[in-house]
């Protein structure tokens, strides 16, 4: 055991005491450029330390896209690995969004390389897809269970090529994103003030009032910003899930750098919107 409390209390705590806002790292080239940084190890490393340094003492959480650091190899993972270690330091919880998914053996390992303590690239929560069958993601639960860690899992992502496979109605006629959302409920049963698995659901999805979406745990929801959705648009969304709603803003956030002062500004812009939303529910 780590002795750390588990993931859904910490971030219920963050999300009450720093407002619920999630700022992406996601440095995409072209953001790069903009930034006037080189496309290469060392922008890589300059701007995932300026959104750190910026953000990761007010936001509740920082969500590095690990897709970004990956493209320039081993190299890259190690500028992944001193983000997550510094925006922690720094007082962010961090959900490393690697998006893993395998046949169960295979989740375990992923789980230990993010999961676990003493794992270089260990964090709050990792992102992870339940389309090789919910199940399969047993074991990155139990260690989670045993580390005070979290998932968020898949459930309705944001983009619109996800309906096909998460609005398709199973034998039993609930849809597959809904069957996803009901083990959630199972898994956070009890947990209190939140659970510690989560679900991805887009904030871009427009009137999802016939999902459950009160799983007893926290929602991710990306797509504020560049893909279209605005604060505004949450109650609307989420209903009365709105509480545990955790926005995520990645380019719309990230547009604003270089400039440690503009990026905060642009965060606490969002941060300031999102809060009206909720409030208003
Ligand atoms: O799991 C995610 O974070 C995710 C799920 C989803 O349904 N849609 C989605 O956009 N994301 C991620 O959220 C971030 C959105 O970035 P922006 O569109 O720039 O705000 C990216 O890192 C995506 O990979």
């Amino acid at each position: 055991m780590t002795g750390l409390e588990p993931f859904g209390a910490r971030l219920r705590r963050a999300m009450d005491e720093r407002g619920p806002l999630c700022v992406g790292i996601d440095p995409h080239a072209s953001l790069l450029a903009e930034w006037g940084l080189s496309d290469d190890v060392t922008g890589l490393e300059r701007f995932s330390r300026t959104v750190v340094e910026a953000v990761a003492d007010r936001v509740a959480v920082l969500k590095p896209q690990s897709a970004f650091f990956e493209r320039f190899g081993s190299r890259g993972v190690a500028v992944l690995e001193t983000t997550v270690r510094e925006a922690r330091e720094a007082g962010a919880l961090v959900v490393m969004d690697a998006k893993r998914g395998d046949i169960g053996s295979t989740m375990a390992a992923y789980a230990e390389s993010f999961l676990r303590e003493d794992a270089p690239l260990f964090s709050d929560a990792l992102t992870v897809s339940p389309y090789l069958g919910y199940g399969s993601l047993g074991p990155a639960v139990a260690l989670a269970r045993e580390t005070g860690t979290g998932l968020f899992v898949l459930a309705l992502t944001s983009n619109p090529e996800g309906g096909e496979v998460q609005h398709a109605i199973r034998a039993d006629g609930r849809t597959v994103g809904a069957t996803v959302l009901g083990h959630l409920a199972a898994e956070n049963a009890g947990e209190e003030p939140l659970g510690s698995f989560g679900a991805v659901v887009g904030a871009t999805l427009g009137d999802l009032s016939s999902y459950d979406l009160d799983m007893g745990g926290p929602i991710l929801a990306p797509g504020i910003g560049a893909q279209g959705a605005t604060a505004a648009d949450l109650p609307a969304v989420f209903g009365g899930a709105v509480r545990n709603v955790v926005p995520n803003v990645s380019r719309g956030v990230l547009r604003h750098g270089p400039d440690a002062v503009a990026l905060r500004d642009a965060a606490e812009r969002f941060a300031e919107e999102i809060r009206a939303a909720v409030a208003s529910v």
